[in-house]
């Protein structure tokens, strides 16, 4: 679906929305892992850069050779990527039509994992009995989930500091029987939790699932397992892991495993037998010879992929944790295994049926995630009609209400306390508590910035209204951008840039794609980094200014409506938060006007004229 609809588009227009390259030439070709191909194509001028693409390492894509309407792809995935060039690692290398080929690479969405949805929740429908059936109750919101008394947590191993409402969650996770959640606000140390959850279980002898829906949520886990000295085993494509933590993936530690040596010489034996058996085509050859020793080449193989198979199960049987993302879980290598708890990280990431493939081999599951913060992408209209933009967390604790199901994370080590305050306020029930180690931390602490009141100041409002900066749709495009606003940012960013705060360490954030496009090309390549709301999600920098582009006579504020946007892009920030908006059409909505209110209680509210004097 979403690959025929870039099909429909020109290819500049594709390539503008980030899901696809087109106009590529191959510069490289090898073999990798697994007799995978490996290429690397780029831009036909070898200088030039590839533009802005959300096609990443681990990206699934299908490659087709442009120009041909053969409708032959080959699929395959992103393994790296470079300011000029892009490598695929392919099951096959694609053949050209053309004499002198050029190629386009789009995102694909993923069939495999999608079928494994369906097949998860077919096999939850069809439960009548046993531990799948007793936990679709509890999903499905027919049983109440239950709960042990509460057990105080294991010793923690020294040099783990946690907080009193990190161990607390993690002692009603470890008491539930059926299902529980860890709520965990922003920059409340969610994977830190959840990773000590993990370790507890696994201290008790249980077996573990930790899952998240992207690759590198669960980067981010197996990360912090392994520093805790838990045996965790990565499952998924090399390519799809960081390079650092690639050595603990199931196929590299099956390639360097002791045994495989064997069952390599096996294999060589049996490609040489083979060999010598077709050769006797031209001699004459024995009677029966040709098929003793064909049969005897498949003996070899045979004994090498029952090898390949011990091993792979002594590594799966001899892991406490498995780590994979949710639709990586691969049937054909865990068979059917089962598991004693599943833990779902970033949980609020996962559209809903997702969520239930760790259910078919686990007794208990654990969802972590904030569900007051954006839900999934889910870009058909028809399906977000269907309820798959409510997440599974969401859904849960609406139905079972916040005390009985989950307990929530309230101290948070990112932002200074004012930042803090308002999200806290209308989305979490004014718990959080900002750590002393940030609750005052202000951009001129850092070494080398200059004092003035831009860098010794937590927040800025910067109220456009009656400046005629009015937003206008992108020429060609759906989405709206604010000129006048993004040249205001500019300013902004050079003043930071002035005080001696680095490009690195700024993020400008936008609800709108086409103000994005248009920022990025006016701080240029080396400016800070500029990226939506939704795709700044789960990230941090010391100084973030948002820009919210809205700005018409009627009111109309579009999908800023979605407040949840707002706390996404309100918590981003370290020590210094600027807003840029126009306060006469955003503080029609209740939400906006009790934001403004904030900032002017904070004496962090000025207009655009005091700016630009
Ligand atoms: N108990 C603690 N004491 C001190 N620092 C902590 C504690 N818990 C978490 N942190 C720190 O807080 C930061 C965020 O933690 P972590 O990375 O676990 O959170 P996250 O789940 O990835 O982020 P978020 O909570 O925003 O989703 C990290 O720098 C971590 O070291």
């Amino acid at each position: 679906m979403a690959r025929a609809r870039l099909q429909r588009m020109t290819p500049q227009e594709a390539e503008r929305t980030g899901a696809s390259l087109v106009g590529l030439t191959l510069r490289d070709e090898t073999t990798g892992l697994g007799g995978r191909a490996i290429l690397t194509l780029g831009k036909r001028d070898l200088t030039q850069s590839l533009p802005w693409t959300r096609l990443s390492t681990g990206s699934p894509i299908l490659l087709s050779e442009e120009k041909v309407d053969d409708g032959a792809t080959v699929r395959g995935i992103v393994s790296w990527r470079d300011k000029q060039t892009i490598e695929l690692a392919l099951a096959y290398s694609p053949e050209a039509v053309a004499d002198r080929p050029t190629w386009r690479v789009d995102l694909s969405n993923d069939e495999i994992a999608r079928d494994r949805q369906r097949f998860a929740l077919q096999r939850a429908l069809s439960a009548e009995k046993g531990r799948l059936f007793e936990l679709r109750g509890a999903l499905l919101g027919e049983e109440s989930p239950e709960f042990k008394p509460a057990i105080a947590p294991a010793e923690l191993p020294a040099g783990t500091l946690l907080n009193a409402s990190q161990r607390e969650a993690i002692a009603f996770a470890l008491s539930a029987q059926d299902v529980a959640i860890i709520h965990g606000p922003p920059g409340t140390g969610k994977t830190t939790t959840v990773a000590e959850l993990i370790r507890q279980a696994a201290a008790r002898g249980e077996k573990v699932l930790a899952t998240a829906p992207s690759n590198m949520g669960v980067d981010n886990l197996l990360e912090r397992l392994l520093r805790a000295g838990v045996k965790a085993v990565r499952l998924g494509h090399p390519a799809r892991v960081l390079p650092e933590l690639r050595e603990h993936t199931l196929d590299l530690l099956v390639e360097n495993h002791p045994d495989l040596k064997v069952a390599r010489r096996l294999l060589k034996e049996a490609r040489v037998l083979r060999d010598q058996a077709s050769r006797f085509k031209r001699a004459k050859p024995a009677r029966g010879a040709k098929q003793e020793m064909r049969a005897e080449a498949k003996e070899l193989i045979a004994d090498a992929t029952q090898i390949e198979r011990q091993v792979i199960a002594e590594l799966l049987d001899g892991a406490e944790v498995l780590c994979v993302t949710l639709t990586g879980l691969d049937h054909e290598v865990l068979g059917p295994r089962q598991f004693d708890l599943a833990v779902i990280d970033e949980a609020c990431q996962s559209t809903e049926p997702a969520c239930w493939i760790p259910l078919l081999r686990s007794q208990r599951l654990i969802l972590a995630g904030d569900h007051c913060q954006l839900p999934p992408t889910v870009v058909a209209t028809e399906a977000q009609r269907e309820g798959f933009g409510v997440s599974l967390q969401e859904r849960l604790i609406k139905r079972y209400g916040e005390k009985l199901i989950s307990r929530r994370l309230t101290v948070q080590y990112r932002m200074h306390t004012a930042i803090m305050q308002f999200s806290s306020r209308e989305f979490y029930n004014n718990e959080l508590v900002a750590d002393p180690s940030v609750a005052s931390h202000l951009l001129c602490d850092l070494p080398e910035i200059e004092r003035m009141p831009l860098t010794e100041t937590p927040l800025e409002f910067v109220d456009t209204a009656g400046a005629s900066y009015n937003e206008e749709q992108e020429p060609d495009g759906e989405s709206r951008r604010n000129p006048e606003e993004a040249r205001l940012v500019e300013k902004k960013v050079d003043a930071l840039l002035a005080a001696g705060v680095a490009p690195s360490e700024i993020a400008v954030i936008s609800p709108y794609g086409a103000q994005v496009r248009l920022l990025r090309e006016l701080l240029g390549e080396d400016g800070p980094e500029v990226d939506t709301v939704d795709g700044f999600q789960g990230r941090e920098k010391e100084v973030v200014v948002l820009s919210l582009v809205r700005s018409n006579s009627t009111g109309e504020i579009g999908f800023l409506s979605d407040t949840r946007r707002m706390n996404v892009a309100l918590t981003r920030a370290r020590r210094k938060l600027i807003v840029i908006a126009d306060s006469s059409t955003i503080g029609g909505h209740p939400f906006y006007a009790r934001l403004l209110e904030y900032f002017d209680q904070q004496g962090a509210y000025r207009t655009v004229w005091e700016e630009v004097e």
